[in-house]
């Protein structure tokens, strides 16, 4: 079967025609031709988030991994890394070899199995992070996601573990007694006003610093996850001017979204880290331009209703991205002029491909590549509606806004897996 994307138009702008035939990109046409026009849109490589929630097993009520591949594909992606934080924990060899059989079963797109740092995300004892590598499912990144990995020395010891195999450390920097289980709202007047816990920018901030040093110190990839504080991004440049291997991410929401929101107390905004003020947003933005942080990833953290249903500091914390990740990237990175097609295909494919070692991803749209790719109609607006969502869960902060809706074709090399 040969598709021909006709008339595409390239990140770097270029147009051209584009040909898949058997999963790859090819440079002739041939005969038979199913031919796609595509004037007027743009090609981009296959999205990657390295930061996804699935919730099998455990939260099937709240998603799968059949739903949450659907609602990647219908956003963009063609690879999702799916975090340990299910129920059991994804941390033994078994349990990871589990997900990534699911992932192939829905076969949407590629599911990249993260694995525990620790066993049962307890911050105690090491996961077996070696024979999760050495699995079928190939586990490169490692996170206790949720929870931060107080532990100094663990941190150390998982960083020493995975440096021969070149793995990934991903941590989600949130000192436990800065910001303790209580803490829900950014810290400021606000927190105060609306009699919230407050969560202050340097529990984040230090546990960067201190993980920085430890990959310094070993020589190995410390990956932060969800960058909110303009104090995180400083340390985040600090380092990598001193050589230190360490990537970043921000979120779509936290691109977008402030703590103006969580005024009505309205539960759909409890994330971690809490949606912060302007000059923090302000800060992840430019950081996302310059390249201190590496990646858009989403963080797509489906909740039942009846879980965010409560008082705002015991609602769970979380909401969803995958379908409305390139929507907020264009709004607030690309149409403002902030960055180009092509530094959005390094921040949202390349790059993250590259973080969690995901061969096939991430590649050039050039002759003799894999065919993931996704069509663009950058002109494209929607009032998003979270009842039209793929996702299981409704917990989607942009219902009600107007934003732009590009999507129009998701290939997983060759295949389409969504389609408008
Ligand atoms: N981001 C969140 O607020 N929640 C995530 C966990 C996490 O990413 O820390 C979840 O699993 O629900
Ligand atoms: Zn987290
Ligand atoms: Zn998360």
């Amino acid at each position: 079967m040969t598709t021909v994307l006709r008339s595409v138009t390239l990140p770097d702008g270029t147009r051209t025609d584009l040909v898949m035939r058997d999963g790859l990109i090819v440079d002739d046409a041939g005969s038979g031709a199913d031919v796609l026009d595509c004037d007027g849109l743009i090609a981009l490589p296959g999205l990657v988030d390295v930061h996804t929630h699935l919730r099998e097993p455990g939260r099937e009520d709240t998603e799968t991994v059949l739903s949450g591949s659907r609602a990647a594909a219908r956003g963009g992606f063609t690879a999702v890394c799916a975090m340990a934080n299910t129920t059991p924990v994804t941390d033994t060899a078994e349990k990871a070899e589990h997900i990534d059989d699911l992932g192939r079963r829905a076969g949407l797109v590629d599911v990249a199995v993260i694995g525990a740092i620790s066993k049962g995300l307890a911050g105690q004892e090491l996961a077996e992070l070696g024979l999760m590598n050495r699995s079928a499912a190939r586990v490169t990144m490692f996170s206790d996601d949720g929870f931060c990995l107080m532990n100094a020395q663990l941190m150390r010891r998982a960083l020493e573990w995975v440096k021969p195999f070149d793995g990934v450390i991903a941590q989600h920097s949130q000192d436990s007694n800065l910001a303790g289980p209580g803490a829900c709202c950014h810290e400021g007047e606000l927190s105060g006003r609306l009699g919230l816990g407050g969560w202050p920018p340097v529990a984040e901030s230090a546990i960067i610093a201190r993980d920085v040093q430890l990959a310094e110190a070993v020589g190995s990839r410390v990956h932060v996850c969800h960058v909110s504080t303009a104090e995180g991004v400083d340390v985040i440049r600090w380092a990598k001017a001193r050589g230190v291997r360490v990537t970043a991410e921000v979120t779509p929401h936290h691109l977008l979204l402030g703590t103006g929101e969580l005024v009505g107390y309205d539960t759909t905004f409890k994330v971690n880290p809490p949606l912060r003020t302007d000059e923090h947003i302000e800060a992840v933005r430019a950081a996302l331009a310059d390249g201190t942080i590496d990646a858009v990833a989403t963080d797509h953290a489906p909740h039942a209703t009846h879980d965010k249903d409560h008082a705002f500091v015991d609602a769970r914390p979380g909401m969803l991205g995958l379908e409305q990740a390139l929507s907020v990237v264009l709004e607030t990175m690309l149409n403002p002029g902030r960055i180009g097609w092509e530094t959005l295909a390094e921040r949202m494919s390349h790059t993250p491909a590259r973080i969690a070692k995901l061969g096939g991803q991430g590649r050039p749209l050039a002759a003799g590549e894999p065919a993931n790719l996704v069509l663009v109609d950058p002109s494209r607006i929607t009032t998003v509606d979270r009842e039209s969502s793929a996702s299981l869960s409704r917990n989607n902060p942009y219902h009600g806004r107007s934003l732009p809706d590009p999507v129009e074709a998701t290939f997983l090399r060759g295949r389409e897996t969504f389609r408008r």
